[in-house]
């Protein structure tokens, strides 16, 4: 499974370098087989060599230019950075994406071989409206996409289940993963409010093949243990 961790606007530079060697630490001292993904903020972005895989939250879809505030492929190339998360929902609903930049950044960064975590939720207006209106806004969310890219990682995260705590019920979260899986056969992960006292039940669902955690994964040894959980369910 893959285990992903949000770091978001979080942590200094020192304190997630500190953080990526726990989690690397544990790795090594654990037969961890999981895919384990660390985003964290730009400025701490680093090199980093190990079983921890370091992704981008966020660039532009450029290899550098005159895109005040932004980074490109040159400034993430200096870390070896092949990993990227794209279309999360505080990128389209804080920060203002439209799935048209959203399409041309997901182009591009595939166009350069990099494996991509997709994301894509539904507010609870949405939600509210019933099944049919909820499947179609999300299968709406991978227009322009190609659902079909061998890099391809989708993460399912409603965004009403984002930083409140509240998780939709296990059936209700088999019931969209099922659903989203008819029609895109890339790993699929949940996201929304993931912490180690549900992982373990999240990480068991049928469909579900890995979560992406934003705060909860702040605390190392909090993300280690949900890692742990997968590797236990794998084990069985
Ligand atoms: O946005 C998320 C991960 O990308 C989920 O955030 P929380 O785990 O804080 O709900």
């Amino acid at each position: 499974m893959i285990i992903a961790a949000n770091l978001k606007t979080n942590l200094t530079r020192a304190k997630t370098a500190q953080y990526i060697n726990e989690v690397e630490n544990f790795l090594n001292k654990n037969a961890i087989s999981q895919e384990v993904l660390v985003f964290p903020a730009p400025s701490s972005l680093t090199l980093h060599v190990g079983k921890v895989t370091i992704g981008a939250q966020n660039a532009y879809a450029a290899q550098n230019g005159a895109f005040t505030g932004e980074i490109g492929n040159e400034q993430l190339e200096e870390f070896n950075i092949k990993t990227i998360l794209i279309g999360h929902s505080e990128r389209r609903h804080v920060i203002g994406e439209t799935q048209e930049e959203i399409v041309k950044k997901f182009n591009f960064y595939k166009e350069l071989g990099f494996k991509i975590v997709y994301c894509i939720g539904e507010s609870l207006q949405i939600r509210e409206a019933g099944d049919k209106v909820m499947m179609e806004y999300l299968y709406s969310q991978f227009d322009g996409i190609d659902i079909e890219y061998e890099n391809l990682i989708v993460a399912y995260e409603p965004i009403w289940a984002i930083g409140t705590g509240v998780v939709p019920t296990s059936e209700d979260i088999v019931s969209v993963h099922l659903k989203l899986k008819e029609k895109c056969k890339a790993p699929l992960l949940y996201g929304g409010s993931v912490k180690v006292s549900n992982a373990n039940v999240l990480l068991g669902l049928d469909g579900v093949d890995g979560v992406l955690i934003g705060g909860a994964a702040l605390i190392a040894d909090d993300f280690c243990a949900m890692v742990e959980f997968a590797q236990q369910i794998e084990n069985k």
